[in-house]
């Protein structure tokens, strides 16, 4: 069976997103973006791409797979893949969250090397480059383990570079690669409706296409190499990272203004101020919950590397360099493992709704925070 795919439209080569990409990001091929990306629904699953250049023998149906990083997405991740039908192994630093895993139904392994060797797909969700590198390359990694022909699906969001030089380093082992960064959140790693922005060579989607499509509502192929699907999520990173610092700053305007917090949110995300992190992330300040679905550090990390992106280039990003500048006071304030939208907590002389306090968004089928830690809590929202 073949995918359906959603031709996207040669607008892609007029508008600004496609313009920053290339100008600044002059590697991406128009013709990559705007031809045959696929588009699958979640009620549209189906089975893999067929007749990509590998033979029958060498394609299993259904890949063994493993996740490496159970945070607030591999755990979500993981748990997606099992309501999927496979059988998944996983492996985390923190043996205790693997091994709440296997008492769910999985597998857990004490090393990535181990979790390596028994998997056709091995999906890492680790925060950043050196800890893919730690996964891979550390003590009793999973690079040395992971058979000819399998596949590590890199989904951390990284610099497209080392992401590109990271294929051809496990290509020298044998091993195929997808640059795979995410977008939507805990809540849909955990029901396996997320974004996916992908790049890398056919033989490796051919592998690894029925786990994409288990854990995505929508996978996009952006490519043959590598890399791509990172700077495509990178120019993302800038918009949600712009977007959680301008909604906090009118927020915290309003406070200041005296306006009450509740009011503030029914009437914005009615209307043309509203942005999906406005509406997403001042619930969390409403309900006074700071518990971490994606953490301050996750965008000083994610602005960082949009800024870096841009730098040789001497593009000017004044926005985001902005909102770089205000995650960082964030988390210079000791806010760095906290939920993103804390970076309100960096204006003076607001008050803040109250973590007790039960505010639900007036009129909105509103989020409800998930309790604990974010990397055991079950997400009940979009993050
Ligand atoms: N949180 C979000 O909403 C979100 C959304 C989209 C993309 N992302 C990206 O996804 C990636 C993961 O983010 P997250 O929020 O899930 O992070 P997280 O900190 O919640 O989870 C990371 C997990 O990796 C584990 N880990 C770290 N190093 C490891 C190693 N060497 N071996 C095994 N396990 C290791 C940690 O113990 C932790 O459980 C990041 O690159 C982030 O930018 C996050
Ligand atoms: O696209 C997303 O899901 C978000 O921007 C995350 O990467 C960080 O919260």
């Amino acid at each position: 069976m073949s995918r359906a795919t959603r031709p996207v439209e040669c607008d892609w080569h007029h508008s600004s997103l496609c313009a920053i990409l290339r100008s600044s990001y002059d590697a991406i091929p128009a013709r990559n973006l705007c031809r045959d990306v696929p588009r699958t629904a979640r009620s549209g699953r189906r089975t893999a791409r067929r007749g990509l250049g590998m033979n029958d023998q060498a394609r299993p149906e259904r890949p063994r797979v493993g996740v490496v990083g159970l945070g607030a997405m591999g755990l979500g991740m993981a748990r997606s893949l099992r309501a999927a039908g496979f059988d998944v192994g996983v492996h985390d630093l923190r043996p205790e969250v693997a091994a709440a895993f296997a008492d769910e139904g999985g597998t857990a392994y004490a090393s990535a090397g181990e979790l390596a060797a028994a998997v056709d797909v091995l999906v890492g969700v680790v925060v950043n480059a050196a800890q893919v590198e730690s996964v891979l390359f550390g003590a009793d990694g999973a690079a040395e383990r992971l058979r000819p022909g399998s596949v590590y699906v890199m989904c951390s969001t990284a610099d497209p570079d080392w992401s590109a030089a990271l294929e051809k380093r496990l290509a020298e082992r044998g091993v195929r690669y997808l640059d795979a960064p995410i977008s939507g959140g805990a809540a849909r790693a955990a029901s396996g409706e997320l974004t996916m922005m992908t790049s890398g060579a056919a033989a490796a989607y051919a592998v690894a296409d029925p786990v994409l499509d288990a854990m995505s509502a929508t996978v996009y192929r952006l490519g043959d190499e590598a890399g791509i699907g990172s700077k495509v999520k990178i120019v993302n990173q800038l918009l949600a990272g712009v977007h959680i610092a301008a909604a906090a700053e009118a927020m915290a305007l309003g406070l200041k203004a005296g306006v009450p917090a509740d009011a503030l949110y029914e009437v914005i995300t009615h209307s043309a101020g509203n942005s999906w992190m406005f509406e997403n992330r001042m619930a969390h300040v409403l309900a006074g919950d700071y518990t971490p679905l994606s953490a301050v550090d996750i965008f000083v990390k994610d602005l960082g590397l949009v800024l870096d992106a841009a730098r040789p280039e001497k593009f000017p990003l004044p926005l985001a360099a902005t909102a770089h500048q205000m995650f960082l006071q964030a988390s210079a304030s000791g806010l760095g493992g906290e939920d993103d939208s804390a970076v309100i907590k960096i204006f003076p002389g607001i008050e803040l709704p109250e973590p007790s306090r039960s505010t639900e968004p007036v009129e909105l089928s509103g989020p409800s925070r998930a309790s604990g830690p974010s990397q055991s809590a079950e997400p009940t929202e979009e993050s």
